[in-house]
């Protein structure tokens, strides 16, 4: 096991525009589980294949285990990759595939046979080690690939979406089983996806990036509670943080936000931005509502039964807000509900530059 430190990497392709990463640090500590997050192109797997020796940095330090590995060959790092695709031999039954990386490094059948036997039991292949990976279901193939990694021992295991070629069911359970797993072995992992629930459910904490750069690394329900910008808050969650624009008035009982025709009270906190433009951030669940008109009155617009709840789209002052409602809330389309928004639930962001502001 060991601790990776990246230190500002920056990559950019032959031909490239922008930089694929751009100046990027992060440290990544022994056994944590590092989620790397954000939308195609956002440099995830630049950075993981520069962390694998599979691309070399223009500039920056890749450190595993206190040895500086910026331009060590990859076996010379002691990692090993499960990447999207299934990755494995056709030709080769699962015994042989898993044993594959072992026997390259020349390990004594023996040993050998004891780690295939130890990762097939942990990941429930052991009915399937004399099958060909054609006879095996996606998810079996993928557990395949991951046994392959797993026997290696290496200090570092790098994943990059390994669940998104499996289907929606298979997805959540090996997620789960995945976990399990990294978490018995304690290995340092770190973690490519694209989707916000793997990245939640998985990562001890989860670095979330934007066009090459982290913009917030934190654990998940850091990153999901407290977004440090409205591109994290926009991009965590389903349906994503509501935004709503304001101005905020002085008051004899306080501070306002007046919302273009209706106004809410806010933390006395931001009497120093009387006169200013904010933006008020609130998860859809975190929205109280009732019928009839409140604190603040919105018109019920569209009403979607989720099963487990119900998402309301409604339209406050000509903003939209949506609402994660109990599955049992019944209104119909164009009459008024009250919405209440807990002050705690409440997030401040400055427009121009759509910063969280340290404000309660
Ligand atoms: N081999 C390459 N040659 C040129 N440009 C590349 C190459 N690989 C990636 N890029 C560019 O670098 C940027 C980062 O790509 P990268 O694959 O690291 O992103 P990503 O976040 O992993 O995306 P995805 O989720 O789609 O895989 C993108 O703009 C991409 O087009």
């Amino acid at each position: 096991m060991a601790e990776v430190i990246l230190r500002d990497l920056v990559k950019t392709y032959p031909g490239g525009k922008n930089r694929a990463t751009d100046e990027v640090s992060l440290d990544v500590g022994d056994g944590e589980f590092m989620v790397l997050l954000g939308p195609s192109g956002c440099g995830k797997t630049t950075l993981l294949r520069m962390i694998a020796g599979l691309e070399l940095p223009d500039a920056g330090q890749v450190v595993i285990g206190g040895r500086d590995v910026t331009y060590a060959e990859p076996r010379r790092r002691n990692l090993s990759m499960v990447f999207q695709s299934y990755a494995v031999f056709p030709n080769k039954k699962v015994r042989d595939n898993i044993a594959f990386g072992l026997r390259m490094r020349g390990v004594a059948a023996d040993e050998v046979r004891r780690k295939v036997d130890w990762a097939a039991d942990l990941l429930q292949l052991t009915p399937y080690l004399d099958r060909y990976p054609a006879k095996l279901s996606g998810g079996q193939r993928q557990r395949v690939a991951v046994a392959r990694a797993i026997v290696m021992d290496a200090d570092v295991l790098l994943m990059d979406e390994p669940l998104s070629n499996l289907d929606a069911l298979l997805r959540l359970s090996f997620r789960a089983e995945l976990k399990k797993l990294v978490g018995e072995l304690g290995t340092t992992t770190i973690y490519v996806t694209h989707d916000q629930v793997e990245a939640l459910s998985l990562g001890d904490r989860v670095a979330v990036m934007r066009d090459g750069r982290i913009v917030q690394c934190d654990g998940p329900t850091a990153v999901y509670d407290e977004p440090a910008s409205e591109f994290v808050g926009g991009f965590l969650g389903s349906p994503p943080m509501n935004f709503l624009t304001g101005t905020v008035e002085a008051s004899d009982g306080g501070p306002k936000l007046d919302l273009g025709g209706q106004s809410l009270s806010v933390p006395a906190a931001l009497s120093s931005y009387a006169g200013k433009t904010l933006k008020l951030g609130i998860r859809p669940e975190a929205i109280e509502v009732a019928g009839g008109d409140g604190a603040l009155s919105g018109e019920l617009q569209v009403l979607e039964p989720l099963g487990s709840s119900a998402l309301l789209t409604t339209e406050v002052c000509g903003q939209t807000v949506k609402v994660s409602a109990p599955s049992t809330f019944r209104a119909d389309p164009g009459g008024r509900l009250s919405l209440r928004l807990p002050t705690d639930a409440c997030r401040w962001y400055d427009p121009e530059t759509s910063l969280l502001l340290e404000v309660r």
